[in-house]
């Protein structure tokens, strides 16, 4: 018997928020692996970093072209270029599948190889699978329905559209991974039955760059929680809906802080330091 969905709480969310203890260095903490971005989409690499950083991470390792590399920059210069280790990574917002070059392929495909969690987003999807590192992927319904005809489920975006649980689910089961299907109502769940779902508490989350601020408070939770990931990898699931459920918080704060009017993303990552605090003091 399948279990119904369930709605994801501030109480769950609460659950899966590690602060940093007198023991800890930045390192301790998690450091997240970006690759993200490019010519066409920079804005991306700069939203997925500043979301991380404002989720709490220790740090940010940015892979990515020099022109990407000062953008993300000129945002976050907490930001550390050089290559090294990483607890998790975060890679393919804000990149056009059908446009990446051998560099970036090789970088996409480096990060595997560490067997550390990974989050897959918009151009490095296609990448579900390859490896076997515990791998959560972010999809809106589109790439979803893309991603499915790709692997011999065929698909389209209003079918997805009219059963997100239902694809979402068939997704998980057929790619062995954890699945965060983005929508209105976002659904979360992993090949081991687990369902949860996360409704947005403002409309106005649906605005450019929101999806790519998701992830990076998604690399952020993976990379900190890194040591109950290595022995229980559908943590990954709880902490992807622990990501959609401060992303949405996030946006609702800030819309009130104009009267409920409109946010932009950056107006999203800037407000989850708030509802982080706040998850802590629950
Ligand atoms: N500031 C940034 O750098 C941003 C980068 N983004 C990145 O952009 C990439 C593409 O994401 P998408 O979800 O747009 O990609 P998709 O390729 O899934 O969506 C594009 C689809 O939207 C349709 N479309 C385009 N303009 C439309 C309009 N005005 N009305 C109706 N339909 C329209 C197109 O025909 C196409 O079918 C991702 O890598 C994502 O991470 C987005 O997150 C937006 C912000
Ligand atoms: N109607 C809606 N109401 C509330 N949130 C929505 C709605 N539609 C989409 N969202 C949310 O907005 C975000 C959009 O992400 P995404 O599709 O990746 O856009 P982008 O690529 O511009 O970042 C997702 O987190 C999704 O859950």
């Amino acid at each position: 018997m399948t279990t119904a969905w369930q709605e994801w709480t501030a109480d769950d969310a609460a659950n899966w928020i590690a602060a940093p203890t007198a023991d800890d260095d930045k390192y301790t903490r998690g450091v997240l692996g970006v690759v993200t971005g490019s010519s066409d989409y920079p804005g991306a690499a700069v939203l997925g970093v500043e979301a991380a950083h404002r989720a709490g991470v220790g740090m940010v390792r940015y892979i990515g072209r020099r022109t990407l590399r000062q953008a993300v920059l000129a945002r976050r210069p907490e930001a550390v270029t050089v290559a090294g280790r990483v607890q998790a990574w975060l890679l393919g917002s804000g990149i056009d599948q059908g446009r990446r070059s051998s560099v970036l392929l090789g970088d996409l495909e480096h990060a595997f190889t560490e067997r550390v969690p990974v989050v897959l987003d918009a151009g490095a999807l296609d990448l579900v699978g390859t490896r076997t590192a515990p791998t959560v992927i972010t999809p809106h319904a589109r790439e979803l329905a893309k991603l499915l005809t790709s692997r011999e489920l065929p698909t389209s975006v209003d079918e997805v559209r009219a059963d997100p649980g239902g694809w979402a689910e068939r997704a998980a089961k057929e790619l062995g991974v954890a699945v965060l299907l983005k929508g209105a109502v976002t659904h979360v769940c992993d090949p081991d039955g687990d369902r949860y779902t996360v409704t947005a508490p403002t409309h106005w989350l649906a605005t450019a760059g929101s999806g790519d601020v998701l992830g990076g408070i998604l690399g952020a939770l993976a990379a900190t929680h890194h040591r109950e990931l290595a022995t229980n990898a559908t943590a990954l699931t709880a902490l992807a809906a622990t990501a959609s459920w401060v992303q949405g918080e996030a946006a609702l704060r800030a819309s009130a802080t104009v009267g409920g009017g409109p946010v932009t993303a950056l107006d999203i990552a800037t407000a989850v330091p708030a509802v982080i605090g706040a998850l802590l003091e629950r």
